[in-house]
């Protein structure tokens, strides 16, 4: 089998976002949850590693990646891929520079790029600044992020914070020449000594271009959006028609689990309650108090789940969810509300959910680790970002893992009308 494009992931919801693309742009793609054990069980033109390594430790994350980096040379994949989120989550200490240091070193590349522009989802880039719609990142939600807040919009600055390589910037006045422009630029960079260039990106024009220019680097790293660019550099690969594969949903019950606090969840979660789907709030004084949420949860819900998707939240405004951290931390405060919407999951598919969406990376990676679920195909879209995927191994589920800040206002109810 040859692979062309092995893509390792640092976030759950973040893997089916890129894998999704992969697909979109016609490649068969297969998405591992981890490093997997056993070879591919499809045939794939490029593989999508989900890893949990956002916001680990960065020396646990840098291990994790160099696992999954082994795993994808031996499976033969002729170019490397780093997707991080297209708001750059990352704390002062990583860990995406970290992990690009990492892969740059195992590689023996002199010269990556760094491009998380995702303008279907407005996110952009421009003179490495990095905007959310009309707003600078720092002035975006993303400034309250429970464990990654980001309060600096400049990218060159905030990943040079991360890694002891210099980062420069290939701009908008080169980006909109075209490929060979930016081809010109990245050779005058490595000249000047730059070790990483934040592009600036605008359009998926834009990222086509910096596909084409990139197609001789070992590695690229940036959003899901740059996947748009790749597959054209694959001579012998032809866009399949059946890259979607022809998937089939399992027929269940239907749940949603939220343990996402982005704006977007927050609208979207607001607006299931007004269309009158019963929701279950996670109290976070009771998880203090050590009650056994779990269970309360699931006997709330198996009452309801015969009529109809259920959601089940831990959902907070900034406030809130300060509050729970000035108790717990920050890290066990997420930890603890991840471990119990995973320990719902799990109660869930016992009670017979076969169709699931969750809510944040983080989340998401809690929640498939716990269902131990091996791998994803990739279905259709929801919204841009957010595909429909079915679990691989022994239980086939429908899930949906929908970034925190992605898709429309109704996503939660409309999502259903698209399962494959
Ligand atoms: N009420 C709360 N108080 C404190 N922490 C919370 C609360 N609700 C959720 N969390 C934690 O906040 C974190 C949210 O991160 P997660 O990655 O799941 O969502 P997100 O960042 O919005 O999504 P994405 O990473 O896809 O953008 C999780 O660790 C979750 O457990
Ligand atoms: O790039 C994004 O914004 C998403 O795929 C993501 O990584 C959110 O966790």
């Amino acid at each position: 089998m040859s692979i062309s494009i092995g893509c390792i992931a640092d976030d759950f919801t973040g893997a089916t976002d890129v894998a999704g693309m992969l697909v979109r742009a016609g490649m068969r793609t297969v998405q591992t949850i981890g490093v997997p054990s056993r070879p591919l069980p499809a045939r794939a033109d490029a593989v999508v590693i989900a890893l949990k390594s956002r916001t680990c430790p960065a020396h646990i994350a840098v291990a994790d990646t160099l696992e999954a980096l082994a795993y994808l040379r031996d499976a033969g994949c002729r170019q490397i891929y780093f997707k991080y989120c297209s708001t750059f989550d990352s704390t002062e200490h990583g860990n995406i520079g970290p992990v690009i240091d990492a892969l740059m070193g195992a590689l023996d590349a002199s010269f990556t790029i760094a491009c998380p522009a995702f303008p279907e989802n407005n996110r952009t880039i421009y003179k490495g600044h990095l905007f959310v719609g009309d707003t600078l990142l720092s002035e975006s939600g993303m400034r309250h992020h429970p464990l990654t807040p980001m309060t600096d919009s400049n990218l060159v600055r905030v990943l040079q914070r991360q890694t002891a390589r210099p980062v420069g910037l290939i701009d908008f006045g080169t980006v909109a020449k075209g490929a060979q422009a930016i081809r010109d630029r990245m050779a005058e960079l490595q000249a000047e000594g730059i070790q990483i260039a934040i592009v600036d990106a605008l359009s998926n024009a834009d990222l086509l271009q910096i596909g084409a220019a990139g197609s001789a680097l070992p590695l690229l790293t940036g959003g899901s959006g740059l996947a748009l660019g790749l597959p054209q550099n694959f001579l012998g690969f032809e866009a399949s028609a059946e890259a979607g594969d022809s998937l089939q949903a399992p027929k269940g019950l239907r749940a949603i689990l939220c343990g996402s606090c982005s704006q977007a969840t927050r609208a979207q979660l607001a607006d299931l309650i007004a269309r009158g789907t019963p929701a279950y709030a996670i109290d976070p004084a009771r998880l203090i108090n050590d009650e056994d949420l779990v269970a309360d949860a699931l006997s709330w819900a198996s009452t309801r789940l015969p009529d109809g998707p259920v959601a089940v939240y831990a959902t907070a405004e900034p406030e809130r969810v300060q509050w729970l951290q000035e108790r717990l931390g920050v890290e066990q405060a997420g930890a603890a509300i991840e471990q119990t919407l995973a320990g719902i999951a799990q109660g869930l598919v016992n009670l017979g959910v076969r169709q699931l969406i969750v809510a944040g990376g983080e989340t998401s990676g809690a929640v498939v680790t716990a269902l131990e679920i091996p791998g994803l195909l990739i279905g259709p879209q929801i919204d841009p970002g957010v595909p429909w995927t079915i679990s691989l191994g022994d239980k086939a589920i429908a899930l949906a893992l929908k970034s925190g800040n992605f898709g429309s206002v109704d996503f939660f109810s409309k999502a259903w009308d698209h399962l494959p």
